[in-house]
């Protein structure tokens, strides 16, 4: 299938502004939102195609063919949930687009093969495919048919992960049918080694995990990153793609900031159905009690600045732009965190004495 394909994968309105923005595919604050409107709204299925074939030749290298990935990696995009604020085809293109810059330093480019960050981009842009735009609790909580079927483990992971291959083994679109079984088979291990990895629930133990084999590379070959086994392999790829994941945060403030607005619009929207359902809301979820700076200041606090402060030590010399650029975001969110509301009880005895309490209010508004 020799297809004259576009350029850029998919057909886009103005070359020339398309030309500019992939000039920028290597660098750090690429404007995905941007990127989304000029690729007509295909920003995954032209972050796909730039990436692993114009920029990195992977394609070619496994004997991929080009119109059979495309074909597929629409089919891809068009299962992310454009209805989702957040877990859509745009975060998936941004997620693979970070990847593709971290794998670009030269401290890691020569410790991973060819295969490693094939799959480490591949993972990425299909890592949220089918996200209903609720979290693995809600679905559990519900008693949803991906929770029945994955019994509450890794649900939604597991399901994109299935989502992805299923369509793979449809003839039309098996872009890896010229891979070598050995090949194939070593792709799809580490594929779903690193989609599993994105689950939240395992950050703790990644991160834990991350730190002891950095360690112990850095003191066995006085500082070079190496990595023997493959499972030290996979944990700094896992390491990778999750801080890719949970990477806004580190991104230009307008940027990080546009991320933040959709995530909590999807939260809020989960929480709705939490309130309509009878449940307890999740945290960060309640549109009712808003808590955005204090949650993104607790988000970095707690789970991004430790994860990339670990990759920091393991890229060193990079990754500093990101932390300087974390820190930056944090007080901007910290500033902003609002006053503690007034307690309604004044310290002026006075006032004290007209004032009835609120069960007592409550009634008179009955
Ligand atoms: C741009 O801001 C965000 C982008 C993505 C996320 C996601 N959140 N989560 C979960 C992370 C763990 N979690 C927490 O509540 C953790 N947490 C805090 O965030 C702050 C706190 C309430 C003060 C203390 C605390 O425990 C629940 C939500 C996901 O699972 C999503 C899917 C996969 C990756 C990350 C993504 C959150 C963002 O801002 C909060
Ligand atoms: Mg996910
Ligand atoms: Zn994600």
């Amino acid at each position: 299938l020799k297809g004259n394909l576009p350029k850029f994968g998919v057909e886009v309105e103005d070359e020339d502004a398309m030309s500019l923005m992939v000039s920028q595919i290597n660098t750090w604050n690429f404007d995905l939102f941007k990127f989304a409107v000029i690729s007509k709204d295909h920003p995954l299925v032209s972050m796909a195609y730039v990436i692993l074939q114009s920029e990195r030749n992977l394609l070619r290298s496994y004997n991929v063919d080009p119109p059979t990935f495309i074909k597929y990696m629409f089919v891809i995009e068009a299962n992310y949930h454009k209805t989702n604020p957040y877990h859509n085809a745009t975060h998936g293109a941004d997620v693979m687009q970070s990847c593709h810059v971290l794998l670009g330093y030269s401290v890691v480019e020569q410790v991973f093969t060819d295969l490693e960050v094939f799959a480490a981009l591949f993972a990425s842009a299909i890592h949220d495919v089918d996200h209903p735009g609720l979290s693995n609790q809600f679905l559990s909580n519900t008693s949803n048919e991906l929770a029945i079927l994955y019994n509450d483990h890794a649900v939604l992971e597991n399901h994109h992960l299935a989502t992805a291959f299923k369509f793979l083994q449809e003839d039309e679109l098996n872009w890896a049918s010229g891979m070598d079984d050995k090949q194939r088979q070593l792709f799809r291990k580490m594929v779903i080694d690193l989609v599993l990895a994105t689950d939240m629930s395992k950050h703790l133990s990644l991160l834990a995990d991350i730190k002891t084999t950095v360690e112990s590379s850095k003191v066995a070959h006085n500082g070079k990153l190496v990595l023997e086994s493959y499972n030290e392999r996979m944990l700094v790829l896992q390491g990778i793609v999750h801080s890719c994941d949970i990477s806004s945060a580190t991104k230009a403030l307008p940027i990080y900031k546009a991320w933040t607005e959709r995530i909590i619009e999807e939260f809020y929207q989960q929480g709705d159905r939490e309130r309509d359902l009878g449940l307890n809301l999740s945290p960060m979820c309640d549109r009712q009690n808003p808590s955005i700076e204090k949650s993104q200041v607790g988000f970095i606090d707690f789970i991004v600045l430790p994860l990339w402060e670990t990759l920091g030590e393991l890229m060193f010399p990079y990754c500093q732009e990101m932390l300087s650029q974390l820190n930056e975001n944090r007080m901007y969110y910290f500033s902003r965190i609002p006053e503690s509301p007034r307690c309604s009880i004044t310290d002026e005895p006075e006032e004290r004495n007209n004032l009835i309490s609120s069960s007592e209010k409550r009634k008179n508004l009955r």
